[in-house]
Parts: structure tokens; C-alpha cells; sequence
């Protein structure tokens, strides 16, 4: 199937005789050619878009929409590929789209039908059944609009990921089109053609990296499983080992949450070790975590309390939840620790009679960090300390906040350290460790920063 995608992006490819400002020209008028055509046909086509995991259990993700104008198109390339029956050009696109994409019959045949009558397409009938073909017609009008359905087949022409790639798929599609965002608002800043070919010089190279990446030419330097780039991952490595090993409890609680399909975004035992430093720094009692995940910085946490402490972990998702019980049981500490299940600033307001806590770690939706910062000052007593994860990233989450209009990832970070770095009420900094850290430390409480928004 591989081989077959692969022609099918070649084959789907621009017209290579023409100059590039042409083909965008080209590219501009099909566009607009294919737009004016589905809204004569006026018909926007809905299918459902399941998924079979490896347990053979079908899952409903979103719905792939297709217009017709489009779908005649991909009837077309199923026919490219060899004459089929009607049901087996479903069957085609189904496996051709691993799943994501089988259109109806009652959607399928009259669109079939109309690309016989305008002679794309030949029918003949064989066993009661019709066997389409494409016609030369159908051949010169699919290369003529091969860049119609490109895009369909960048979505949906390659494997889904399996579970664990899942979330750093997400995250590469994200930043595609940050990368397309800044560069786009980037061209129509710059103001001198100097200045655009070195955006275009960069962006060659960038590209020639990624190739050399996916050719195998080129050793992917210190992957991770973050999102942004860690400089000095062995060295990280290095000092866990002396510091921060981790046991039988802790490695189970990553493999539980890989069997459970949950994502694997858990704290580095580094950082699991640095929210054990700072508790104990703090002597704390009480602990509240907001964003569980499968109970990986849990334990760690729970590991710093006294016998008679106390850690409120905070999860949005009821698996999620249980998972972390099972981690909690199996790590012993199911004594000192509660999960409390529900969207996190629904449940912090229900927390302030069990106050104050001594340390606070936020791991949860990134945009609702400036929300959860405002709620730990108010949860805390003077010397507590509030540690945030994923606040660096890279950089993104540095910065002003007015940024976030080019670059989106990294918006609540951002929002986060600006308050972190100017609450008079807090005494913070930033660290790259992981995807970064920030600590605060609490300070003598001002009625300002003690107000919850
Ligand atoms: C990054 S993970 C937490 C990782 C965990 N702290 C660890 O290191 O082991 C984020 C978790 O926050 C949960 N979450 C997301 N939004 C939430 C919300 N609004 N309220 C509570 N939990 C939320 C997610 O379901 C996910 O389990």
C-alpha cells in the first residue's frame, strides 16, 4: 500500500513544465474552477470516518467531508488504479484512506453515473453488475486536476498513527502550520528582497533536512518524546541516573499507561526528582496536583509526603482516573493520595476549605494556565512553591504574549511566565528542564494577586 501511495503523490504532483508562479496561477484558477463547480452541485458530502485499532475495535473519530465535486475526482483515481464495480471503488477509497473515508453507495452511484454521461468514465456490464473504466477523457481531466485531491491525500493517504505516535502526529501537523502562519506573515513584513531570499534560503535547508530525515540519510539528533528540541538530553540522562533512578513502580506506571493507549507525556524522572527536592524544601504536607495523566509525577510526589500527607491530584478524564489509582495501588501510596475526576477549574474552587497547599504542580491544558496560576496563589500560604510544566518549550513559551497571533503553540505558557515573572506575590523563574519548568515561590500575599479572575 505504501508503494501505491507513493505513486499516487507523484502522480497527484503539479505539472513540473511549468514555471512555479504559473502553477500557483494554475493551482489559483482550478481552485477557484473546482469552488464555483461544488456549489453548482451544491452538495457537500458527509462520511463517517472510523478507525480499527489493533484490538480490531472500530472507533469513531471526526468526520472526513468530502463535496461531491471532489468525490467524482477520487472515483476517478480509484478508477486509475484498475476498473472496478461500484462497490469495490468504495472499498478502494476505504483501504486507500486506512479507513478514514467509504462513501456511501447512495452518494457513490449517481456520482458514477454522471461521470459515465460526461464520458470520464465507461461502463460495462458484466454478471448484473457494471464495471467502470477510465476513459481518456477521464485520464486528461484527472492529471488536469491533480491538485484537487492532493490535499485529501496528505490527510488521509498515509497510515494512522498508531496510539503512542498518535499526540507527536498531532503535534507535527500543528506545527506545520504554525511554520506556515509565521512564514506567511513573515513575507508580507519584510520589506526588502534580500530579506526573502534568506527566508527562502532557510526554508531550503529546512526542507533538505527533513528530507535527508525521512530518506534515513540524516540521524535524527537527541529525539524525544516532548515537543520541542533538548539540548543536552544525555546530560539529563546522566544526572537522573545518579539521582533520580527510577524503580519497578514507576517504569510499570509508563508501560500501564502505554497498554491504555494513554498519551506519553508524563514528567522526565529528572523533573519527578526536582518536584521532590522542592516539596521537601518546603516541607510539605499537602500537595495538589492539577493534571494526573496515569499517576507518573504522583508517585513521585506522593513519595516526598510525610506518612500523614496528603496529595490531591486533579483529571479531567474518568480512564485516565483510574489508571492512576491502579499506579497509585501498585506504587503504595493509595494512603496519602486522592484523585478527584472533573474539568480542573470546576474542581479548584471546591479545594479552598482543604487548603492551604504547599506545593502546587499545574501539568494540565496549556490554555488554561494563567487560570490555574491565579487559583494556586490563592490555594497556597506564603512559602508554598508552584511549579508549572511545558512552560519553555523551545522557547515558545518565552516571549510576549502578542506573539501568539504568529505563533499559537505555546500561548499559555506565555501568558503563564509573564505573570509568573511580574506577580509581586510570587518569586518565580524558569527552567529548561525537559520542555521547561516554571518555579515560583510564594512571597507575603497582596489582596491583587490573591483575587481569583
Ligand atoms: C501532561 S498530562 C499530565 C502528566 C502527569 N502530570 C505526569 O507527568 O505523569 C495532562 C493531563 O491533564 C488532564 N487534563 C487536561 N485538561 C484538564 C482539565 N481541564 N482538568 C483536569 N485535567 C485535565 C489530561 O487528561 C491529562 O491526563
Amino acid at each position: 500500500m505504501h508503494e501505491n501511495t507513493e505513486h499516487h503523490e507523484e502522480h497527484r504532483g503539479r505539472p513540473h513544465h511549468m514555471e512555479r508562479s504559473e502553477r500557483r496561477e494554475h493551482r489559483k484558477e482550478r481552485r477557484q474552477h473546482h469552488h464555483e463547480e461544488s456549489e453548482e452541485r451544491g452538495h457537500r458530502h458527509h462520511a463517517s470516518w472510523h478507525l480499527t485499532d489493533e484490538d480490531g475495535h472500530q472507533r469513531r473519530g471526526r468526520r472526513e467531508r468530502v463535496e461531491r465535486g471532489m468525490l467524482r475526482y477520487l472515483l476517478l483515481d480509484a478508477l486509475r488504479d484498475g476498473p472496478k464495480h461500484g462497490y469495490e471503488t468504495i472499498r478502494w477509497l476505504e483501504e486507500q484512506t486506512y479507513g478514514r473515508y467509504a462513501p456511501s453507495p447512495g452518494t457513490v452511484y449517481p456520482t458514477l453515473q454522471l461521470l459515465e454521461d460526461q464520458g470520464l468514465i465507461l461502463a460495462q456490464r458484466a454478471d448484473e453488475k457494471n464495471i467502470y473504466q477510465l476513459s481518456e477523457a477521464g485520464q486528461k481531466e484527472l492529471e488536469a486536476h491533480a491538485d484537487f485531491t492532493q490535499e485529501f491525500w496528505q490527510r488521509n493517504g498515509r497510515p494512522v498513527p498508531p496510539p503512542a505516535m498518535q499526540l507527536e502526529t498531532e503535534f507535527v501537523n500543528e506545527d506545520l502550520q504554525d511554520l506556515q502562519r509565521t512564514v506567511e506573515k513573515g513575507v508580507s513584513m519584510l520589506k526588502d528582497q534580500q530579506s526573502l531570499l534568506a527566508l527562502r534560503q532557510v526554508l531550503e535547508r529546512s526542507k533538505n533536512e527533513i528530507r535527508g530525515l525521512l530518506t534515513g540519510d540524516t540521524v535524527p539528533q537527541q529525539p524525544h518524546p516532548g515537543r520541542s528540541q533538548r539540548p543536552g538530553r544525555e546530560i539529563e540522562e546522566a544526572i537522573a541516573r545518579l539521582f533520580a533512578p527510577e524503580d519497578d513502580a514507576l517504569r510499570q506506571t509508563t508501560e500501564r499507561a502505554r497498554e491504555q493507549g494513554l498519551p506519553s507525556i508524563q514528567i522526565s524522572p529528572l523533573q519527578g526528582k526536582l518536584l521532590q527536592v522542592l516539596a521537601k524544601a518546603c516541607q510539605a504536607r499537602k500537595i495538589l496536583e492539577i493534571g494526573a495523566l496515569a499517576g507518573y509525577s504522583g508517585i513521585w510526589l506522593a513519595r516526598s509526603l510525610p506518612a500523614d500527607g496528603r496529595l490531591i491530584t486533579l483529571e479531567i478524564d474518568e480512564k485516565h482516573a483510574n489508571v492512576v489509582r491502579e499506579s497509585f495501588r501498585q506504587a503504595q501510596v493509595e494512603d496519602r493520595t486522592e484523585v478527584r475526576v472533573g474539568p480542573a477549574l470546576e474542581t479548584l474552587p471546591q479545594l479552598v476549605e482543604e487548603g492551604p497547599f504547599d506545593l502546587i504542580f499545574i501539568d494540565a491544558d496549556k490554555d488554561a494556565y494563567p487560570q490555574y496560576l491565579t487559583w494556586a496563589i490563592r490555594l497556597a500560604r506564603p512559602g508554598s512553591i508552584i511549579v508549572a510544566d511545558n512552560c519553555v518549550l523551545g522557547g515558545d513559551g518565552l516571549g510576549s504574549v502578542q506573539e501568539s497571533t504568529v505563533n499559537q503553540r505555546g500561548t499559555g505558557a506565555r501568558a503563564y511566565n509573564q505573570m509568573a515573572s511580574s506577580d509581586p506575590a510570587l518569586y518565580s523563574i524558569a527552567l529548561p528542564i525537559s520542555s521547561g519548568m516554571t518555579v515560583a515561590v510564594v512571597g507575603a500575599k497582596t489582596e491583587a494577586a490573591s483575587e481569583t479572575k
